[in-house]
């Protein structure tokens, strides 16, 4: 066995400030991010070695990987002064359209003179760009992200930390490692709210990112099936975990909406989220229908919240409630 302590403090003295993430195998493997800004390549690659030697004369490891990341190289923002509050976005699975949820209350919250900020931290499959019509890369300025700017709000997805070409097999540590840069040296200025689409699932990357962005709140999407009910129950106990208040549950594609006729049929059950949220003790937030001008308008890059119209309101109507939730208008900048 590992001692997990005595290693973090193993490598703090061998490099101090510049390692997290750690992580022990039960085979006695070690992994951790090592940030490298500010460093020639050789300097780096002493470094690495150096900090490895250190871990693996550590009683009981068996192999050592560093990742190397070197894009920490602006101070870190004064945590909690620039963000006022951090809201996450969850779901038990994907598919359930946590992504269209996060992003149109996120403008639906700006819409009420809120300075907002969303952050795309869906590692498979980051889907704000589309969702916002986001083009082109975020910039580097003075070694700080620039969020992309778009429908009222500032946006930053984890597709920019990444090649697009190139497929990225993340690890929770890393993922997480990635996230906190684009939290705390990013370019956001002064936000009222920053929305974090997380990955779906319930996970030790889902995990780790909870535990380290310590949200003020989680919202959870979920679909009325059963399946994806069960899935959103481990998302509730997921926050429970780490001690992250779920301000409530959304139901989305409650209700199929026929676009030639309006009828609305109940495909997959009545009020299976409202129920299931009333039993389980968690707020329930509100119910979004299935609707193809929510998928059309969500493709194109305009996010339906955008317009005053019936597919809006039930987005508007979450958004209201999540403000009144994180009290958001206490301490409101002018
Ligand atoms: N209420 C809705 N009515 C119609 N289409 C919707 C609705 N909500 C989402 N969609 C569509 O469903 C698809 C999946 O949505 P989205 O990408 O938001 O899901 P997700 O849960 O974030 O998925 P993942 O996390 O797996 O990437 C998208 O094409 C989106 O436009």
């Amino acid at each position: 066995m590992v001692d997990k302590a005595r290693l973090i403090e193993v490598l703090e003295r061998a490099a101090p400030g510049r390692t997290s993430g750690v992580t022990v195998g039960a085979d006695g493997s070690v992994g951790f991010v090592l940030a490298v800004d500010g460093m020639e390549r050789g300097a780096a690659t002493t470094l690495q070695a150096e900090v490895e030697r250190a871990a693996r004369s550590v009683l009981g490891v068996t192999g050592v990987r560093a990742i190397l990341t070197a894009e920490r190289g602006a101070a870190p923002a004064e945590p909690g002064k620039s963000i006022r509050h951090i809201l996450a976005v969850a779901s038990g699975k994907g598919g359930v359209g946590k992504s269209t949820v996060a992003a149109n209350l996120a403008v639906s919250i700006a819409a009420q003179g809120y300075r907002v900020g969303l952050l795309d931290a869906d590692i498979y499959g980051p889907s704000v760009p589309t969702l916002l019509g986001l083009e082109g890369r975020a910039m580097l300025e003075n070694n700080r992200l620039q969020p992309m700017e778009a429908h009222g709000l500032k946006a930053l997805s984890i597709g920019n930390m990444t090649d697009p070409d190139k497929a990225v097999v993340w690890r929770g540590p890393m993922a997480a490692s990635a996230m906190t840069q684009m939290i705390d040296n990013a370019d956001w200025g002064e936000l009222d709210l920053l929305v974090i689409d997380l990955p779906p699932g319930t996970g030790d990357i889902q995990l780790t990112m909870a535990q380290k962005i310590k949200p003020d709140g989680a919202v959870i999407v979920s679909t009325p099936q059963d399946l994806a009910l069960i899935d959103a129950r481990k998302a509730i106990s997921m926050f429970a975990q780490v001690d992250v208040q779920v301000l409530g549950l959304v139901e989305n594609m409650s209700v199929f909406v026929c676009p030639h006729c309006g009828e609305a049929s109940h495909i997959f059950g009545a009020h299976g989220a409202e129920e299931e949220a009333a039993r389980i003790g968690v707020p329930f937030l509100g119910a979004i229908p299935l609707h193809a001008s929510i998928r059309e308008a969500s493709d194109a890059g305009r996010p339906p919240a955008t317009a005053i119209s019936e597919i809006s309101a039930p987005y508007r109507e979450i958004a209201t409630r999540v403000v009144q939730r994180l009290n958001l208008a206490a301490g409101r900048a002018s």
